[in-house]
């Protein structure tokens, strides 16, 4: 079934009006990029167009290439075309508005040469137009940080030609193709155009700037270095050898594992609040929530009534007294404050926000609020929001909405509902002892105990993890939470998973000597001043004694491992908790736990997340490791039943197996 179309008509003044029709979002599949050809020959044939006007049906212009599809646009000489934009107009929907002689918007356009956010680069052009239409500065700032402009900053930068209100759009653009039409404004094409272009020499050193900026934020990644290459291609040898760079390269990576991975990133973090069987599909529709009451003031109460208010939600919070309630204020206050430090609320937003705060010692106000959510330990009668408690909930990108057995389907509704307005990624868990992200990655710091206890470098662990893609290494991680946090976290753990708990002394032998992370300036690392970590040597006397506790003796095998088959042998057993997590049905699908481990650990984007990640390397595969692992080194690795079943019958770690389907189909599950 055709995804998409144009439609077409010609106005009395010999303006064809064509409409990119592919809702929501106008998305340039490979049957719009058909009709809108087909429809521009036509209007090339035919004697009563005497020019063209190219928009988009709804709210959007176009969002851009549809991305599970790919496509070409040839350039189209012979009769202006002029771009009406109303709404988004990103990667291939900016780019062909770039085609066209001129771009009319509305304030609330938003334009974006957003491909970088899908590993891949601009394929229609955006490459060689951009630079020659806002000056290559700002044209790689948008490439690189995926960031579209609004109408009134692309007017200044020479971006859209003028900005009109939705009411005059389509007429303002119709105008503005007959005049170009009758040659009373110029036949405008960016591709040809030179005077925004810096010279040659400060080109090169723009250029080579954007590179090393890039190493910073990409070094494990080709695809932003490609885009500047091919923008660098089309300054020296000229635009249409760019474009002949640029969409042999945009090719290459669109079919590439890492564009897949982001691809599916960007589906499933939208799938985590509409698809949750059993809760999403009743027809429940979220209520209305004017206020939120938040029980208990502490860190994560804290950074959620933060992350409320910022959203302009009244927030009320309860706490057990007078010093308790207002040290949960003061951690508000201090987070506000430090968004008015880095100059992101000014003072005055900072007291309008505040002022949405109301604390309390009893539940009076209780009875007026829309929702409670319970941030202490009180009961889990109310939903409770959580969220790996290693972050600030206000800073914590992910969302965790932990259904328990006593929390009503419209609770979770509405939550999800207003986890998505205060800007958080909202996935719906049910009760585990640490939920999805702090239970599937309870593994990542005890795999790398494990290490160290049978000889492995530290700094080595954590070096193999950082190159794998993760933001900081384990031992890091563990200086960073703190050793409380560390050994409470661990206790909880082997209280509800004992046969799967490394036992390791380190943290507890570090502890005794007042060492317990960045906190105390001394953890696995050093912290100076201005917490820049640095290698301990002081902490070969903990490691040697935990050894001896723990009866473990170097192994030369594991001390041959290069840093790839490190990461592995660390998150595989991740990989095995997350299956877990998986099977026992704490989490709904595959995909949640994807953007669990992306927006909760960081887990590197690139690779899609824990479970598509996984399934790159196949269920075979890491089962037959962890079944080495366990063979030689015990029940820690042992692999479950979810990873078994799906290794055994070749499935994919998202697919039910069909002892799972036979036990559903039995009602066991
Ligand atoms: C030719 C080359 O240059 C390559 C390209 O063009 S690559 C594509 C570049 N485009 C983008 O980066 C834009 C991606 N989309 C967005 O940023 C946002 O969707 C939006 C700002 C356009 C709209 O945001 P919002 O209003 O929040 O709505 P959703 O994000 O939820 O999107 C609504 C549904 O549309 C689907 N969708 C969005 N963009 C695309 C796309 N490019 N291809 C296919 N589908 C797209 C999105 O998944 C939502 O679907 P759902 O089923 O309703 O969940």
């Amino acid at each position: 079934m055709a995804k998409g179309t144009t439609e077409m008509e010609v106005g009395s003044d010999g303006v064809a009006v064509i409409y990119i029709a592919n809702p929501p979002v106008n998305a340039l599949s490979i049957d719009v990029l058909f009709s809108l050809k087909g429809h521009y020959e036509e209007v090339l044939r035919r004697n009563d167009v005497k020019a063209i006007v190219l928009t988009g049906t709804g709210r959007s212009f176009s969002a851009g290439l549809d991305i599970s599809a790919f496509a070409d646009i040839r350039k189209h000489a012979g009769k202006p075309s002029v771009a009406a934009i109303d709404g988004p107009a990103l990667g291939g929907g900016l780019e062909i508005s770039m085609v066209c002689q001129a771009r009319i918007s509305t304030p609330n356009a938003q334009l974006g040469l957003t491909e970088l956010q899908f590993g891949v680069i601009p394929g229609f052009g955006g490459t060689q137009r951009l630079p020659r239409l806002v000056g290559l500065t700002k044209a790689l700032e948008m490439m690189m940080l995926s960031k579209p402009i609004k109408a009134e900053e692309a007017h200044e930068l020479g971006l859209v030609d003028a900005v009109v209100s939705p009411n005059d759009l389509l007429n303002n653009a119709r105008r503005w193709a007959l005049d170009i039409y009758e040659s009373k404004r110029p036949w405008a094409r960016a591709l040809y155009k030179t005077d925004k272009l810096e010279s040659p020499d400060l080109a090169r050193e723009i250029l080579n700037s954007a590179r090393v900026q890039s190493r910073k934020w990409a070094a494990n990644l080709q695809y932003p270095f490609v885009c500047i290459d091919a923008v660098e291609e089309g300054i020296v040898s000229g635009p249409q050898a760019g474009l002949r760079k640029e969409a042999m390269a945009f090719q290459e990576l669109f079919f590439s594992d890492t564009c897949k991975s982001l691809i599916h990133v960007f589906f499933s973090q939208r799938a985590t609040s509409k698809q949750v069987p059993g809760i999403t599909d009743l027809g429940l529709m979220p209520r209305k929530v004017s206020n939120v009451a938040i029980v208990g003031g502490g860190l994560m109460g804290s950074g959620i009534a933060t992350a409320l208010i910022l959203s302009h939600y009244p927030v009320i919070l309860k706490e057990v007294n007078e010093e308790f309630l207002n040290a949960g204020i003061d951690r508000i206050k201090e987070n506000l404050q430090s968004r008015v430090r880095k100059g992101k609320m000014t003072k005055e937003k900072y007291d309008k926000t505040l002022s949405l705060l109301t604390g309390v010692l009893d539940y009076e106000k209780f009875k007026s609020v829309d929702l409670a959510i319970e941030a202490s330990s009180i009961s889990n009668y109310l939903t409770s929001a959580a969220s790996s408690k290693e972050c600030p909930a206000h800073i914590m990108p992910l969302l965790e909405i932990v259904h328990t057995p006593r929390a009503s389907l419209q609770a979770v509704v509405t939550l999800l509902d207003v986890g998505k307005k205060i800007k958080k990624t909202p996935i719906v868990v049910r009760n585990c002892t640490g939920f999805a992200v702090n239970r599937m990655f309870f593994p990542y710091t005890q795999a790398a105990l494990w290490l160290v206890d049978h000889g492995m470098d530290v700094y080595k662990i954590d070096q193999a993890c950082t190159e794998f893609g993760m933001p900081i290494g384990p031992f890091r991680m563990t200086d960073l939470v703190g050793f409380g946090v560390a050994l409470a976290t661990g206790m909880q753990h082997l209280e509800n998973f004992p046969e799967r708990v490394y036992k390791s002394m380190l943290i507890s032998l570090m502890t005794e000597d007042k060492r317990t992370g960045e906190a105390s300036q001394k953890g696995f690392y050093r912290y100076d001043s201005k917490r820049k970590a640095s290698p301990d040597p002081e902490i070969m006397n903990y490691l040697e004694e935990s050894r001896r506790i723990a009866g473990a003796t170097p192994d030369p095998e594991l001390l041959k491992l290069d840093n790839s088959a490190i990461a592995e042998m660390v998150l595989f057993p991740v990989i095995n908790e997350a299956c877990r997590v998986l099977g026992e049905g704490i989490a709904f699908k595959a995909s949640d736990l994807d953007i669990a481990s992306i927006f909760g650990m960081g887990f590197p984007p690139y690779r899609g997340g824990i479970m598509h990640w996984a399934d790159s390397i196949g269920a075979r595969r890491i089962c037959a490791m962890l079944s080495e692992w366990e063979m030689k080194y015990g029940q820690f690795f042992e692999p479950c039943s979810h990873l078994l079943e799906r290794a055994a019958e070749g499935l994919p770690l998202s697919a039910l197996a069909t002892k799972t389907m036979n036990n559903q189909a039995k009602g066991k599950l």
